[in-house]
């Protein structure tokens, strides 16, 4: 496949490598600040004439928060699927929702591409039912990134968050500031830290007078998050059960039930 990736920064740089080993071809790298970028500029319209007179059948996005909704605005209406890597911008999700069923496109995000943070995923969510049982344990959630990371809190965090509060009915509210007051028993705390070179490390805590639970993730390369974005983009641009075009707003969840 022919792919163009937005973005060549770490992951830009580890998702060519990724697509490379797997037998794709990079035809078109878009960075405003990458000088080794083939298309060095900002989302315009010649950066979408890049695009398109490269010939590219997909899209890979891995921006910045300040920049990717505007990517993806542009992007979409091309009509070549689309892969968001970029986090920082959910709370625009029904807007991108809508113009995707507009342009009748196909669209997948994930805040992690990694295989072993979308089984934690599964694992954070039944852990949270059988916590519901259990109200003398409290929970929390603790991300770490690297010095680099230009958001907080992570992605991947608010996803493990939403997941504990979707199977866990005593938390009912996020909490990811500095406490200045006691927490109330119905906020969930997510917790970040920003050092060095952490690829990335997710940990829950669930915690009772007697003892303490921790499952934690623990990234070890970008290597991960690197391949799972270049096989969710040979998913979304591969035909759908139907034997049609994939249409639509997909994540990685939809990849992992039908491969
Ligand atoms: N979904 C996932 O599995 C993962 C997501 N991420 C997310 O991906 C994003 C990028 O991460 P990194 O590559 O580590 O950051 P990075 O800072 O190394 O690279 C980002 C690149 O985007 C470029 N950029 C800025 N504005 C742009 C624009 N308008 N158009 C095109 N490129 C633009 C920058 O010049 C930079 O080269 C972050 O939001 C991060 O949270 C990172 C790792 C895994
Ligand atoms: O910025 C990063 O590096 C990462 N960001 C993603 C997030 O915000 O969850 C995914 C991964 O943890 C690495």
């Amino acid at each position: 496949m022919k792919i163009a990736l937005v973005g060549y920064g770490k992951m830009g740089h580890m998702i060519e490598k990724a697509a490379l080993m797997r037998g794709h071809e990079v035809v078109c790298t878009v960075d405003p600040y990458a000088k080794d970028a083939s298309c060095v500029t900002a989302v315009s319209e010649e950066m979408l004439k890049a695009i398109g007179d490269s010939g590219a059948e997909g899209i890979i996005e891995f921006s910045h928060p300040a920049s990717v909704t505007n990517n993806i605005f542009s992007l979409v209406p091309t009509g070549i699927p689309l892969v968001v890597g970029t986090t920082g911008w959910v709370d625009r999700l029904e807007e991108v929702r809508r113009l995707v069923d507009d342009t009748r496109t196909a669209f997948l995000y994930s805040s992690n591409f990694s295989v072993g943070v979308n089984l934690f995923y599964k694992m954070v969510s039944e852990a949270a039912r059988l916590m519901a049982e259990f109200e003398e344990y409290d929970v929390a959630v603790f991300e770490s990134h690297h010095n680099q990371k230009a958001d907080s809190p992570s992605g991947t965090g608010l996803d493990i968050a939403r997941r504990i509060m979707e199977n866990l009915p005593r938390k009912t509210t996020l909490f990811t500031d500095s406490f200045t007051r006691r927490p109330e028993p119905s906020e969930l705390h997510l917790a970040s830290v920003r050092v060095g070179s952490v690829p990335g490390t997710h940990t829950v805590y669930f915690d009772s007078a007697a003892d303490t639970i921790e499952l934690t993730h623990t990234a070890r390369t970008r290597e991960g998050f690197a391949l799972g974005a270049v096989r969710a983009l040979e998913w979304l641009a591969s035909p759908g059960p139907d034997g049609h075009a994939r249409i639509g707003v997909y994540t990685m969840n939809d990849v992992f039930s039908e491969v």
